[in-house]
């Protein structure tokens, strides 16, 4: 596959500012990122890249008096979450009992659940402090013989621990080809026997029958967009862990959220990432 490697110089350039590059150039179809010292790499799909849609996230770029300036370029044809798996990806204990680590790590903690995940190019490995943040919140659920739907479910891990923990059926979602793929092979990499795959986005919620559980790391405008074919899916009880969007977002999620019968119970913080949980009335 070809991808188009875009070199972000930002100044200045810290944590916030390359965490809100990523988040905004997700949104237009960037993949991975690699941050370095005066800004961030980014790939994309050659087929997905759109100069103009880039210009017009970096003309709005929020956070004031942040210069910034891009090359690109088109680098050799190669798996680059492959090269990044084997550079970066290091096996991760979260709560003290789940571990995430790949097949061709040997050399890893031991934990109560023990997930392998090769990401290849689906988004979910546990680093991302959204992906942390659901894990922590699955961990405190009560999730044993609860059907579970997992929207945008990347790598599937989300959706793969909900099963370890007792979760039955499990759904999982995504409106990305690559991540359905990489989600059967994981799932299969686990022994897992549980969970359904599918291809697509909300759409595919018309008509469902009630999950007990529904998680969704997607982003805000996509969660405010989708939340009421969530909801429509939901029963009295029926709770709803969303991530991938900042502390600043939670207003409008939480009111999003309260005007279609959700009651808002926690949210967890990791680096201005948020988790929250809503259940139903
Ligand atoms: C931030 S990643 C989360 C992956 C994984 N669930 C995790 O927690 O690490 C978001 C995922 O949502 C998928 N996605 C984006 N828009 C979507 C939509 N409208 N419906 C379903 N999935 C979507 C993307 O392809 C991506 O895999």
């Amino acid at each position: 596959m070809k991808y188009i490697e875009v070199t972000i110089k930002a100044h200045p350039c810290n944590e916030t500012i390359t965490d809100v590059l990523a988040a905004l150039m997700a949104e237009i179809g960037f993949e991975s990122f690699v941050p370095c010292e005066s800004g961030t790499q980014a790939y994309i799909q050659k087929t997905l890249f759109d100069e103009e849609a880039l210009k017009n996230v970096l003309a709005d770029f929020p956070i004031p008096d942040t210069d910034i300036v891009y090359t690109l370029s088109e680098p050799e044809d190669k798996d680059w979450n492959e090269e990044w798996e084997k550079n970066f990806f290091q096996p991760i204990v979260i709560g003290e009992r789940c571990v995430i680590h790949s097949t061709f790590h040997t050399d890893y903690p031991k934990a109560e659940y023990d997930i392998v995940i090769n990401p290849q190019m689906a988004f979910g490995t546990g680093h991302h402090e959204t992906t942390s943040s659901i894990i922590a919140e699955l961990l405190d659920a009560d999730l044993k013989g609860k059907s579970v739907l997992d929207m945008g479910c990347g790598t599937s891990i989300l959706a793969i621990l909900a099963s370890m923990r007792g979760a039955n059926p499990v759904t999982a979602i995504d409106i990305d080809d690559w991540c359905v793929n990489n989600s059967r092979d994981n799932i299969a990499l686990n022994h897992i026997d549980n969970i359904t795959v599918e291809l697509g986005d909300a759409s595919l919620l018309h008509g469902s029958a009630p999950f007990d559980v529904i998680i969704a790391n997607i982003n805000r405008n996509i969660l405010l967009a989708d939340m009421p074919a969530y909801t429509a899916c939901m029963h009295s009880g029926s709770e709803l862990y969303m991530s991938g969007f900042y502390m600043e977002d939670i207003p409008a999620i939480r009111e999003k959220a309260e005007s279609l019968g959700l009651e808002f119970t926690h949210h967890r913080e990791k680096n201005r990432w948020v988790a929250v949980k809503f259940v139903m009335r």
